[in-house]
């Protein structure tokens, strides 16, 4: 096992899926990526707070998991609220996504994972260096609960691809390609989510 900080190797599936996904990101996202950028880079984005807020409401649609956020977004929009912020209802991105993810955890667990991995993982990884960088932009460097969790994230993350390694050890070849091409459309959705903070 190869450990490099909080992105270690487990030698098990999980390797296959982050391989997929850090392809699908674009070169100024991650020097791992091998899309071209499309639109401006993500460091020159020009984020507005009411674009920020349609971006977390949505994510608040998300309730299936292990690395839940809903609890420390909700605070997150208590404290907009505070500060005079009107709250978005939730918009077409994360309504469609959420509507999508649910009926895939019924009816297709593979193609779940993917999303489950993907979405949870992305928030720890490019997440957090964006909501450093909005922060500074539209926030005056506030810190939101969204970008902490409780706990030791490396380990907490660790248990997790520990998790998702042992499920996948049960599945077929066919069923792990299945589940690694649904990587794009979860860019895709979570691709339509991001772009809120820019509305
Ligand atoms: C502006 C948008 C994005 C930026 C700047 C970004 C940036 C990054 C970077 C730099 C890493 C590597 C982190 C590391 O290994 O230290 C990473 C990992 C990752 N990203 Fe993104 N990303 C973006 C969007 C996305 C999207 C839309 C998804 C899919 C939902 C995604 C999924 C992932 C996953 C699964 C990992 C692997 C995390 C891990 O190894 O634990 N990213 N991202």
């Amino acid at each position: 096992m190869v450990m490099t900080g909080d992105k270690r190797c487990t030698g098990g599936f999980v390797d296959e899926m982050r391989s997929v996904a850090m392809k699908l990101h674009s070169k100024d996202q991650s020097k791992e990526g091998e899309k071209e950028t499309e639109g401006k880079p993500w460091r020159k984005w020009d984020p507005t707070i009411d674009g920020y807020l349609k971006f977390l409401v949505d994510n608040a649609e998300f309730r299936n998991t292990g690395l839940e956020r809903a609890g420390n977004l909700a605070k997150d929009l208590d404290w907009f609220k505070e500060q005079g912020h009107e709250i978005p209802e939730p918009l077409a991105p994360g309504i469609d996504y959420s509507i999508y993810v649910e009926e895939l955890s019924k009816k297709d667990p593979h193609a779940f994972i993917c999303h489950f991995y993907n979405t949870y993982f992305a928030h720890t990884a490019g997440g957090r260096m964006i909501g450093k960088k909005v922060a500074a932009k539209i926030l005056n460097g506030k810190e939101l609960e969204f970008y902490k969790w409780d706990g030791d994230l490396p380990l907490l993350l660790q248990n997790v691809r520990e998790k998702l390694n042992k499920v996948a050890e049960n599945w077929t070849r066919d069923e792990k390609n299945h589940c690694l091409q649904e990587t794009e459309k979860s860019f895709k959705f979570n691709g339509d989510i991001l772009h809120l903070i820019l509305a």
